[in-house]
């Protein structure tokens, strides 16, 4: 069968608008690449392990990738979808170069050809993001191993935002903790705190695509019985306060729910706050101040920005 391969130079700002408009157009797929990420990934091999320099990574914009059947109606879809795209900018979402461009493609082609980009990569100091035809063997004896397959959707989970997540997660949780996964995408969060020891992670997004990318994920690395993943908006499924809750989404939505995520953190607990563009750091901060919390951290990876907060005892 052939498809037609979508390529979008944009911003990190524009990411997750863009992805939806894909979504939307019938993409099966959306991959985001870091511009230079893939290059430099490329440059620093260490054997197998592919090591992650965050100063190293210049601002570059993102490549989106998706994947369109060729039918009849693909003209008209890539103009829908320019259109879309064009109207972001007048939401002041910065569309940085805005280019598109597509070809053609086998299915066999873009289904192997992410095989040629990614490889084992060392996150942090205990996880290792390896692809799922990779065979893989730790080196280090409490290295953490996510399997993800970034052909399925939502990337390869090496973006500075999950990245960041990962770390902060590995310094909070442990066999004593439940943990929330706002906004889980591949699982890849929720995945990781089930391998940290987390008794139970309720995993949770609004994209019933991400949903099933995610219960795929959690069967693959085989922690289905500390997972419970569902479609949901924000924090309308929890049920139970936690002692750690991650949310990696945009600042603009961290923002309409501080006050509700102070309720479901236990006292003396984290809450983690990531996918924050530098510019909305303030913001974002003096609204977890202002619900409650306390600032533990401030951690930062190119222009982005995870603030790790603590609910008072
Ligand atoms: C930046 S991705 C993060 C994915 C993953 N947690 C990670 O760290 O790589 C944000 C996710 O939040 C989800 N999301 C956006 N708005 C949401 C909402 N109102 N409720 C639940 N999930 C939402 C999106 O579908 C997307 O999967």
């Amino acid at each position: 069968m052939k498809w037609s391969e979508f390529s979008i130079h944009t911003s990190n700002e524009a990411v997750d608008a863009i992805s939806n408009i894909l979504h939307e157009a019938g993409a099966s797929g959306v991959v985001i690449e870091d511009s230079l990420e893939l290059e430099k990934v490329r440059e620093q091999e260490f054997g197998e392990i592919y090591a992650l320099d965050p100063v190293d990574f210049p601002t570059k914009g993102v490549i989106i990738k998706a994947y369109l059947p060729l039918n009849s109606f693909l003209g008209e879809t890539v103009e829908e979808i320019k259109l879309a795209i064009n109207n972001l900018a007048s939401f002041d979402i910065d569309l940085g170069e805005n280019k598109v461009s597509t070809c053609e493609v086998d299915e066999q082609d873009w289904s192997t050809s992410w095989k040629e980009y990614y490889h084992p990569v060392k996150i942090s100091n205990r996880f290792t993001i390896v692809p799922t035809w990779e065979d893989y063997q730790p080196v280090e004896s409490d290295e953490l191993i996510i399997e993800l397959d970034p052909g399925m959707a939502f990337g390869t989970g090496t973006h500075p935002t999950t990245v960041m997540s990962l770390q902060a997660l590995e310094k909070h949780v442990n066999d004593a903790v439940n943990v929330i996964d706002v906004g889980t995408g591949s699982g890849v969060l929720a995945i990781g705190a089930a391998l940290l020891g987390a008794k139970h992670v309720h995993a949770l997004d609004l994209d019933e695509v991400a949903v099933r990318s995610a219960i795929e994920n959690v069967e693959l690395n085989h922690v289905s019985n500390q997972i419970d993943v569902v479609q949901g908006d924000l924090l309308d499924t929890v049920k139970e306060p936690a002692e750690v809750v991650v949310a990696n989404i945009l600042a603009e939505i961290i923002l309409t729910f501080v006050e509700d995520a102070y309720t479901i953190v236990k006292p003396g607990g984290i809450y983690i706050t990531s996918g924050i563009i530098e510019g909305r750091k303030e913001d974002v901060k003096q609204a977890l101040i202002e619900a409650g919390f306390e600032i533990d951290e401030v951690m930062m990876m190119e222009d982005w920005v995870t603030i790790v907060s603590r609910k008072p005892v």
